[in-house]
């Protein structure tokens, strides 16, 4: 198998970001690479614009899972790559191209060469929102093929090619997205008296929104709020009527995760009473954490470092979010960082994954696979 035909496939996906729920050229481009393979072990099913395939093993004992997401972020691409994405203010820049190129890679070489257990590969839409994995696990595709056990990557743009990073336990946050809609009285520019101005108020409660994680939550866990986004008004002389603020909570215990909304609960609340206007608030998506089976953590990471080629690093949490916390909560297995040496990070316009990581991720789960799908 041509290894390097891998970052080929890589780049024709990543000319084609899609959002969530709308990877249709996506789901085509792995349909027909899938179906260019030798089919005689494979089985291939789709729900709605994911794919799962199944490799049949020679006597099976348990199936094991891969799970790669193919979705693309709303983020206008600044690479000046030869093969930017041809999607006008779409860009994959979260690696999702890569984790599908890392999993056609896999799935290639177990087509041609089945062990003795099942595998099942998982091409997952919608992660950055909102959200394909829970779906996918409700599916009567996934009743029926569950997998036992299932891993998957996810590129780090801090470490370097050739390394992986993981740990045991919490490995991603709790996460749930955050919008609040402001509606008060707009107006003349020189008329404030007459109006309740919501650019003043949304600011006020932007404000207001950093005491939570700094005055409520316990300086021993773990709770980030970030306001990615605002918008308010018409033009530069007009009071605004309305304003909307998009945001994202992240915690390490659902505790501080509940603790957290009442604040803003709150918050807004005051808000609402002090500018006199309406508010709602909605928590679009909701993901699990990404928790990592201990056991099967400890396995892999014993396994890693036997590769030459391979340094593994024990990593600490992070707060990112990754709807893969679902399939981690119902099928023990683990998510790990796959080292890709960008100098711009993930969600960054510039991300420049280096392509070698491809090949040292293609090569580590295949054998990780050939070790473990021994019946
Ligand atoms: C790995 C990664 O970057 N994942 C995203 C998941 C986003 C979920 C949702 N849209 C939210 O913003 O809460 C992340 O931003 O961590």
């Amino acid at each position: 198998m041509d290894i390097s035909q891998f970052a080929a496939l890589r780049r024709e996906l990543h000319k084609i970001p899609e959002l969530g729920f709308q990877e249709v050229k996506t789901q085509a481009f792995l349909l027909r690479y899938i179906e260019s393979l030798p089919q005689e072990h494979l089985e291939i099913k789709t729900w709605k614009t994911g794919i799962f395939v199944k490799v049949k093993g020679k006597k099976p004992t348990k199936t094991i899972g891969y799970r790669a997401d193919i979705d693309g972020l709303p983020i206008t691409e600044e690479t000046e790559y030869e093969f930017s994405s041809t999607h006008e203010g779409l860009m994959h820049a979260c690696g999702h191209d890569f984790h599908m190129s890392i999993g056609l890679g896999i799935l290639t070489h177990f087509a041609n060469h089945p062990i003795d257990d099942n595998l099942l590969f998982i091409f997952q839409p919608a992660e950055e929102g909102p959200g394909g994995a829970q779906p996918m696990l409700e599916s009567e595709i996934m009743k029926e093929w569950k997998p036992d056990q299932i891993v998957a990557l996810h590129i780090a743009p801090e470490y370097p090619v050739g390394s992986i990073a993981v740990k045991e336990g919490i490995l991603f946050a709790n996460t749930s997205e955050l919008f609040i809609d402001l509606k008060g009285k707009g107006g003349h520019a020189a008329y404030p008296h007459n109006t309740n101005d919501m650019v003043v108020a949304a600011c006020q409660l932007v404000s207001q929104l950093q005491t939570i994680v700094a005055r409520n939550v316990d300086p021993l866990d773990s709770a980030v709020i970030t306001v990615g986004k605002i918008t308010a008004g018409t033009v530069q002389n007009i009071i605004a009527e309305r304003a909307r603020i998009e945001g994202t909570i992240r915690t390490l215990s659902p505790e501080s995760m509940a603790r957290v909304k009442e604040r803003i609960e709150a918050i807004v609340k005051g808000v609402e009473v002090g500018y006199q206007c309406e508010t709602v608030i909605d928590y679009g998506c909701m993901y699990h954490q990404v928790y990592n089976n201990h056991d099967m953590t400890k396995e892999f990471m014993t396994f890693a470092r036997a590769q030459e080629e391979v340094e593994v690093i024990e990593c600490q949490k992070a707060m990112t979010g990754e709807d893969f916390g679902y399939m981690l909560k119902e099928i023990p297995g683990f998510m790990f960082w796959l080292g890709v040496n960008s100098p711009y990070g993930l969600h960054h316009s510039k991300l420049q994954p280096d392509e070698k990581a491809i090949e040292v991720a293609i090569s580590l789960i295949t054998r990780y696979f050939e070790m473990k799908g021994i019946a």
